[in-house]
């Protein structure tokens, strides 16, 4: 089991406000599947997407990665793990503006210490993976909304982590661009045999996925 979570609760407090966005929630995801969050605005699909990748704490209940407690990790641990073991695609793309593609792709093999001539290398080699060779040393700004996802979609994945986590990977693209995305997530998850976990709104890219999780008021519905 590469993720398993266990009756895990997530409140959000703002001086006398208290909203519990995830309920004793527990679920398992095994290695190399393909998962989709799905589930009402408001439901919690980001809070459950956060708190499993360690990007934000619960307040009760125990989430493993690969066996690790991420409670046992101090916040600066956190950090490193995801950086080693996870990949993050976000909607909102999150590319740095003044960097080329293959720079930003680039980045975070050269946080971890990799050889500058090693990281461009497999930065190219990953940008050809995404189909977008011919665009390397172009800035966000030049590149279309798909093309900017394909450039995340490369960095999330540069450093070969074990789990990846896509947040509306397709919410801003039109609904062509969106399913050759969702292709190319599918073709890496079955030939890198990584475990995808995406939070969407888009029927059909969840009908997609191996499994979909269905939640509703900070639980998972039963399948
Ligand atoms: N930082 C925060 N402080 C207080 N409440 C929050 C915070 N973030 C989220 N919430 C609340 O927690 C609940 C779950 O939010 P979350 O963003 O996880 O939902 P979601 O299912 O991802 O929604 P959407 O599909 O609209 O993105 C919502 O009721 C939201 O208002």
């Amino acid at each position: 089991m590469v993720i398993k979570a266990q009756h895990i609760t997530k409140i959000y407090r703002s001086g006398q406000l208290r909203v519990e966005a995830l309920h004793d929630l527990s679920l398992a995801i095994e290695q190399g599947e393909m998962v989709a969050i799905m589930g009402p605005s408001g439901c919690g699909k980001t809070t459950l997407l956060n708190c499993l990748s360690g990007l934000d704490t619960i307040d009760e209940g125990d989430i493993y990665i690969r066996g690790q407690n991420l409670r046992d990790l101090s916040e600066r641990e956190r950090t490193a793990y995801r950086g080693q073991n996870m990949g993050f695609i976000f909607q909102d793309f999150n590319l740095l503006p003044v960097l080329t593609a293959v720079e930003n792709v680039e980045l975070p093999l050269l946080v971890t210490k990799v050889p500058s001539r090693k990281a461009r290398r497999r930065a190219l080699e990953m940008l050809e993976t995404v189909g977008l060779s011919t665009r390397a040393s172009h800035r966000p700004a030049e590149l279309s909304g798909g093309q900017r996802q394909r450039v995340t979609i490369a960095r999330a994945l540069v450093n070969n982590p074990a789990l990846i986590w896509a947040d509306e990977p397709t919410g801003n693209l039109d609904s062509e661009t969106a399913a050759e995305i969702m292709e190319l997530l599918l073709q890496l998850n079955k030939e890198q045999q990584q475990t995808f976990v995406l939070v969407t709104h888009a029927e059909s890219i969840g009908q997609q996925a191996h499994r979909i999780i269905k939640m509703r008021d900070g639980k998972i519905l039963p399948s």
